[in-house]
């Protein structure tokens, strides 16, 4: 098994999706293919895009990795970070990479990059598109008017678990899952009382939120966005969203804005929300960085000075979803009782993870609430039934 290249101190198995049966491997062999098929079905591609997408399938499912097409404008960041992979089988070699370089595959295959008719046409538009319209964004809009009657810390509460439970509704999810789950859930670690006071503790605090999923998830981001500069926990905000599609739902610059206008256009409280959203954008108290790090098939640990620098100017930064706290914490076999501020002391200022469980990587349990879970006989690591508000504060 490859091991974790600049992680921190403790040093455990990298994910690889070999093992049959394992949720890795059921990613790679069934949630990929799906979604060739979901994204197929949903534009009237051309013969090209239909073969690039017939060829990327049979590769995935039993052929060997295949370095990008010479001339690629990635080409050789990829040919960089995929040394020793090229030639191997999708099965072998880190879950991360594999699953990072499968989308970047596929938008290749659908000519998301290449100059043409289908030059920036997020393949993944229409699930999002479907669900910014649908009732369960209508009817948690329209929530927001109960909430803001709360007082301080209820509405603290309230709209930090918004962003947390949003989470579960991602778009890759529900190809396997049929649904994303509704439901209480379980928070199985919540230091949300010391994010709380880290920022009452810090005077003009800039928060860092990186972002996860559009819609369902990035609607609740923004409010809690909203919900930070309106009560001055923050006086400015800097959200990273992702330079092009990836990983089905995560959020872009396009969904910032598609999601920001619904918020705006939405009645009562939530259409006051968006305004304010929108001022700040203009008057810069909010700012959306899209660094191509954040498509990278790489752990925090290895992200570049640049990116480095940046957050080191954050007063807080919230990392939101599983894929962020797979490669904040690394994408390891750890045990689960590892301590969640060791394995993000190499991060430049106070972290907070945001993150329903959905896939193997946990760290930072009590032995007690680690027993209790695995006498549960649930797939809690990776239902999306659970989560945890992780600080290393
Ligand atoms: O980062 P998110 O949206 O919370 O979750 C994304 C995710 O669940 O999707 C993948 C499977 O498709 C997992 O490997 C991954 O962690």
């Amino acid at each position: 098994m490859p091991e974790a290249a600049n992680t921190p101190p403790l040093s455990a198995p990298v994910i690889t999706s070999e093992t049959p049966g394992s949720f890795a491997r059921g990613v790679l062999d069934k949630r990929h293919p799906a979604l060739i098929q979901q994204v197929r079905d949903a534009f009237p591609y051309g013969p090209e895009q239909h073969q690039a997408l017939d060829s990327l399938l049979q590769e995935i499912t039993g052929g060997a990795i295949a370095p990008l097409p010479a001339g690629t404008r990635d080409e050789s960041a990829w040919a960089r970070w995929g040394q020793g992979y090229f030639g191997r089988s999708w099965f072998e070699v880190p879950f991360l990479w594999a699953e990072s370089y499968f989308y970047r595959r596929l938008l290749g295959a659908v000519g998301y990059f290449e100059r043409g008719p289908w030059q920036g046409i997020d393949p993944f538009a229409p699930f999002k598109r479907a669900e910014l319209r649908g009732s369960a964004v209508a009817e948690e809009l329209a929530a927001l008017d109960e909430v803001a009657d709360l007082p301080l810390e209820g509405r603290d509460r309230a709209l930090l678990h918004g962003a947390l439970w949003g989470n579960r509704a991602d778009l890759g999810f529900r190809i396997s899952s049929g649904e994303a789950r509704e439901g209480a859930g379980n928070l199985i670690v919540d230091n949300s009382a010391l994010l709380w006071r880290h920022l009452g503790a810090s005077p003009n605090a800039t928060v860092y939120l990186v972002a996860d999923n559009a819609g369902r998830e990035l609607i609740p981001d923004l409010v809690l966005i909203d919900h930070l500069l309106h009560t001055g926990r923050a006086s400015a905000v800097v959200l990273h969203v992702k330079p092009y599609p990836y990983y089905v739902s995560d959020a872009t610059m396009n969904d910032v804005i598609d999601n920001l206008r619904r918020v705006a256009e939405a009645p009562g409280r939530a259409g006051e929300i968006g305004d304010r959203l929108w001022d700040a954008m203009g008057s810069g108290r909010l700012a959306v960085r899209a660094h191509s790090f954040s498509c990278a098939p790489l752990p925090y640990a290895d992200m570049p000075e640049d990116l480095r620098d940046d957050f080191a100017r954050a007063t807080l930064t919230i990392f939101k979803g599983d894929l962020n706290y797979r490669r904040l914490v690394g994408d390891q076999l750890l045990p689960a009782t590892a301590s969640f501020a060791d394995r993000t002391s190499y991060f430049p200022g106070p972290v907070v993870a945001l993150r329903t469980l959905k896939s193997d990587v946990i760290v930072g349990l009590d032995a007690e609430t680690l027993a209790a879970l695995e006498t549960t006989g649930e797939a809690w690591r990776t239902s999306g039934t659970h989560a945890v508000i992780q600080g290393g504060l």
